[in-house]
């Protein structure tokens, strides 16, 4: 069954995230029907990105949140503005897809939550948990027995080693490493291509190899 699917966000993610959608429809046989991009202020070079790709542009979040509600996901990479946008859309009744491109692989009991994107070449092995909207961008893998908390964002290529735990609100930097056993606190941010190899204590900013 072919359900409606609103996308919130013209920018990078964003459209990244209507790839995935493409690639999901391309193997599955249409599963989304993209009604369009929720935008508070896109560009005009993000308008006609769009355009050209013939999605529409709905307007800002609060004409949108008056429309029929749909599926929605957040294509922005931010996790603390993911986490109002989500918020308000759920408030309002509408109901987080979970997008999930044809290329990702999963091993054995992985649950992974509403409103999360798993992009092309993704790896994840046996036992894993991920939250809500849970972004891991391409190529990234997660090892075994790791958990990945609400609205945390794993940019392309970084590896999240077994027996982890990312806390809520969370981002990795594009090829950011996490050794085995470690704990990264809530609304954190591990910089790109560093290598984490202690405990990262919530709301702090990590960075290099080894990561400090
Ligand atoms: C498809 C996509 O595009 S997905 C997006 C991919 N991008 C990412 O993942 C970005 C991840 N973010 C980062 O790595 C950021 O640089 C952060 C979060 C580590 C730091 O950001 P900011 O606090 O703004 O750092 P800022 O740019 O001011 O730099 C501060 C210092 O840290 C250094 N620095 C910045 N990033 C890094 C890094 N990843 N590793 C090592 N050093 C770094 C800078 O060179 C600078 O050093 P200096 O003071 O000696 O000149």
């Amino acid at each position: 069954m072919t359900r409606d699917l609103v996308v919130i966000g013209a920018g990078g993610f964003g459209r990244e995230v209507l790839d995935v959608v493409d690639a999901i429809n391309a193997s599955t046989d249409a599963a989304w029907s993209v009604r369009g991009v929720v935008d508070d202020a896109p560009s005009q070079e993000n308008l006609e990105r769009l355009a050209k790709r013939g999605v529409t542009y709905l307007g800002g979040s609060a004409e949108v949140l008056d429309s029929q509600p749909a599926a929605y996901v957040v294509g922005i990479g931010s996790p603390s503005v993911r986490t109002k946008v989500a918020l308000s859309f759920d408030a309002a009744g509408w109901s987080a897809a979970t997008l999930i491109h044809p290329t990702v692989t999963q091993g054995f009991d992985v649950t992974i939550g509403a409103g999360s994107v798993l992009c092309a070449g993704v790896r994840l092995t046996t036992n894993i948990r991920l939250g809500r909207h849970v972004h891991v961008n391409l190529n990234s893998t997660i090892g075994h027995d790791t958990t990945i908390e609400d609205f945390v964002s794993i940019n392309p290529l970084a590896s999240i080693s077994g027996d982890c735990t990312i806390e809520s609100g969370v981002l990795v930097g594009v090829a950011g490493i996490v050794l085995n056993g470690l704990r990264i606190g809530a609304d954190s941010t591990v910089g790109g291509s560093a290598c984490v190899v202690r405990d990262v204590p919530a709301e702090t900013t990590v960075k290099g190899v080894p990561a400090r």
